[in-house]
């Protein structure tokens, strides 16, 4: 059973449709990247594989039932989204590792050990813990909310540019905890979005590319593509 189905998915703002006829599987196990450049809709797209956004035609399903099915609580524990400029309630970001460890309390999330862990691994110590979240870098907001995501125990990462604020020692850093963490658990799998080629290569095996999938205003026969493996 795929972790996640896309079917004859398409998305309009007013003036254009971004993509249609978009579908695509995700595995357990799968490293996905979705490609296009600025405003394809790829965090569009992304937002809309959990609900955040919607579509204007066809159907996002998590484990073969659509979205509109699941209790939302019960789908934020199979999948999270990391978005580019994440958000955090008033606080350090202990509090907000503790509120994603008390949401997945259910799931056993880890304790703390586990995120200084982490940290470390990123080249952060302990310390970062302590930081307050409305002062951190848009990097550091990054690596706080990924860790956040993972924390919660999803089997699905929705990362959309969770590299973009950060250096090329930290890039390479999160790109391995990712994979680190894909190695754990071969029924997890994780969609990237990326504007590097490079950067795709290296983190995925299979593209979706909206880059393609610009239909004119009113056409409707375009389809968006779905590369082999890298
Ligand atoms: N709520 C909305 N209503 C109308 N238009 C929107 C809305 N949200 C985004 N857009 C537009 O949809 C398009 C796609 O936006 P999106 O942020 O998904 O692009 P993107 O591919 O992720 O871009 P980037 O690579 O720059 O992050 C953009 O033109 C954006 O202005």
């Amino acid at each position: 059973m795929p972790l996640l189905s896309v079917r004859d998915a398409g998305r309009r703002i007013p003036d254009r449709w971004l993509w249609r006829g978009l579908s695509f599987e995700v595995d357990g196990g799968e490293r996905v990247a979705i490609a296009g450049p600025s405003g394809s809709g790829k965090s569009l797209l992304l937002r809309a594989l959990i609900g955040l956004d919607d579509l204007d035609e066809g159907t996002v399903s998590v484990d073969e039932r659509p979205l509109a099915d699941w209790h939302l609580p019960d789908l934020r524990m199979r999948v999270r989204y990391v978005p580019q400029s994440p958000a955090f309630a008033d606080g350090t970001v202990r509090d907000a590792l503790s509120g994603a460890r008390a949401f997945a309390a259910a799931s056993g999330a880890a304790p703390e050990a586990w995120a200084v862990e982490r940290l470390g691994r990123l080249g952060r110590g302990a310390g970062f813990l302590d930081a307050r979240t409305e002062t951190l870098s848009g990097g550091e907001a990054q690596i706080a909310a990924l860790l956040r995501a993972m924390q919660s125990g999803p089997h699905l990462l929705l990362l959309d540019e969770p590299t973009a604020s950060l250096d090329p020692d930290a890039t390479d850093a999160v790109e391995r905890l990712v994979s680190d963490w894909l190695d754990e658990d071969g029924a997890r799998a994780a969609i990237w979005t990326s504007h590097s080629e490079e950067q795709r290569a290296r983190v995925a095996t299979r593209v979706v590319d909206l880059g393609t999938a610009i239909p004119a205003p009113e056409a409707s026969g375009e389809r968006a593509t779905e590369t082999a493996a890298l």
